[in-house]
């Protein structure tokens, strides 16, 4: 099942559980607006390469659309869609007030220089700065781009809109991003999983993780559970994959990463096979790159008992079945990974304030938001008695419904 059929499926089932009208259903699952776009640049060489570029805004009615840019060959419509529309449930279910976007374009950004990929997101940036802005969509990283990426877009907006550091998120701190948001994500990621383990009488601390990935989101959060006593047993990334039953040493192992490009070749662990990362031994699995990889190929072979998508749609509905009857429970993206945007929330509110929050005022916000979020899908997973899919689902749901309804229709 592809991400946008597995999505459209996780929201009709939240739907049905609320007993939504069919037709309010129908507006929430259509897009707002898909945007597709040719971006032809010069490469260094002098010869011409043209890549095509997404922006889909799925929802508003709870504020202006919000979600990151990935540079990534497997950029692709459907995707794009699916990644959208999972925003705007990740929105509600953090409570923040946006809606929910996504884009993207159908390039390898490993293969392309510094300067190509500036010319690239400037051309993307001037086919798309009509239709984003500070309160109708604002970008932000995502796979394959950072807050590089988030300056440049910045710049060339501002050419035609003037000076407005509220259009993206995930900006260079020098240009008005927040302290905090480089780590946000893995920090929600520490903070989701020492919620769910509390839930079940355990701590981060003495737990196995493994992490598949190990770019801004599964790097820092190796490095937070680490800190707080949790044993990363394995690691990989596109280079390779690492494993040491006795822990990886993760300050080491970031410091090679950032040397070498990627985890291959760390002395301090023997290399495995990386298509096994998923179904090593451990009891903590963090899926932090590609969305699909947990699917009814491996999903009996899964040996974790608790799995935190820190990823957008690591896992598919066959897969959700099979690990649902094992007893794996499994803490769903659009609230794992919700620390992000939640400090890219925090950051438009310094901006449009105009002032800058302290790195432990962001930390302790985003904690609180994240430990209301579980209290809230916990909350929904009682009145439904379902999974914690399920209750992230129709939390969100039942909110962009209401929000929906209160604007009315009338034009
Ligand atoms: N950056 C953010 O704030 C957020 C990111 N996410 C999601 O987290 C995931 C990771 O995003 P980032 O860390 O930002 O991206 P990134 O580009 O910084 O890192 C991606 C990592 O995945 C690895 N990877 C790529 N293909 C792989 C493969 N086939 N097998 C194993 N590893 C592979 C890369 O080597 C890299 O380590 C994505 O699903 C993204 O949508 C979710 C919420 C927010
Ligand atoms: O920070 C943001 O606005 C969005 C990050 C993102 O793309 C995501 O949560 O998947």
């Amino acid at each position: 099942m592809n991400a946008l059929a597995a999505t459209n499926r996780n929201f009709r089932l939240a739907s049905r559980l609320l007993g939504l009208d069919s037709k309010l259903e129908k507006s929430l699952l259509i897009p707002f607006r898909e945007i597709k776009v040719e971006c032809t640049i010069p490469k260094d060489d002098g010869t011409l390469a043209t890549y095509v570029g997404f922006r889909v805004q799925h929802d508003n009615a709870r504020g202006p659309m919000k979600g990151g840019i990935r540079y990534h060959p497997e950029v692709e419509p459907d995707e794009v869609n699916a990644l959208a529309q999972l925003m705007t449930w990740k929105t509600a279910v953090a409570n923040i007030p946006y809606g929910g976007a996504k884009g993207g374009i159908g390039c390898d950004p490993a293969e392309l220089s510094v300067s190509e990929l500036e010319r690239l997101t400037r051309v993307f940036t001037q086919k798309i700065h009509d239709l984003i802005g500070v309160q109708t969509d604002v970008p932000a990283p995502d796979m394959g781009t950072g807050p590089q990426t988030m300056a440049w877009i910045l710049d060339e907006y501002s050419k035609f809109h003037g000076h407005s550091p509220a259009v993206v998120t995930g900006k260079p701190i020098d240009l008005g991003g927040s302290l905090g948001r480089d780590a946000a994500t893995g920090r929600g990621v520490l903070f989701a999983t020492e919620a769910l383990l509390k839930e079940h009488g355990k701590s981060v601390s003495g737990q196995r993780f493994v992490i598949q990935g190990f770019g801004n989101v599964g790097s820092w959060a190796a490095q937070l559970i680490s800190e707080k006593g949790g044993i990363v047993v394995a690691v990989s990334d596109i280079t390779g994959a690492i494993k040491n039953g006795n822990g990886l040493d993760i300050p080491s192992l970031l410091k090679h990463s950032r040397e070498h490009r990627g985890v291959k070749g760390f002395h301090g662990g023997d290399p495995i096979d990386p298509k096994s990362i998923l179904v090593e031994d451990c009891d903590v699995l963090v899926p932090a790159a590609l969305g699909g990889v947990i699917n009814r190929e491996n999903a009996n072979e899964i040996k974790a008992k608790f799995i935190v998508e820190a990823a957008n749609h690591p896992t598919d509905p066959e897969a959700d079945e099979i690990l649902k009857k094992r007893g794996v429970v499994i803490l769903p993206d659009i609230f794992a990974n919700s620390g992000g945007v939640t400090v890219s929330y925090f950051e438009w509110v310094q901006n449009i304030q105009g002032f800058m929050w302290d790195e432990e005022k962001v930390n302790n916000e985003l904690r609180t938001y994240m430990t209301k979020g579980f209290k809230d899908v916990k909350d929904m997973c009682k009145t439904h008695n379902c999974d914690l899919r399920m209750g992230a689902f129709t939390l969100a749901v039942n909110r962009v419904a209401r929000a929906t309804i209160l604007r009315g229709w009338e034009a």
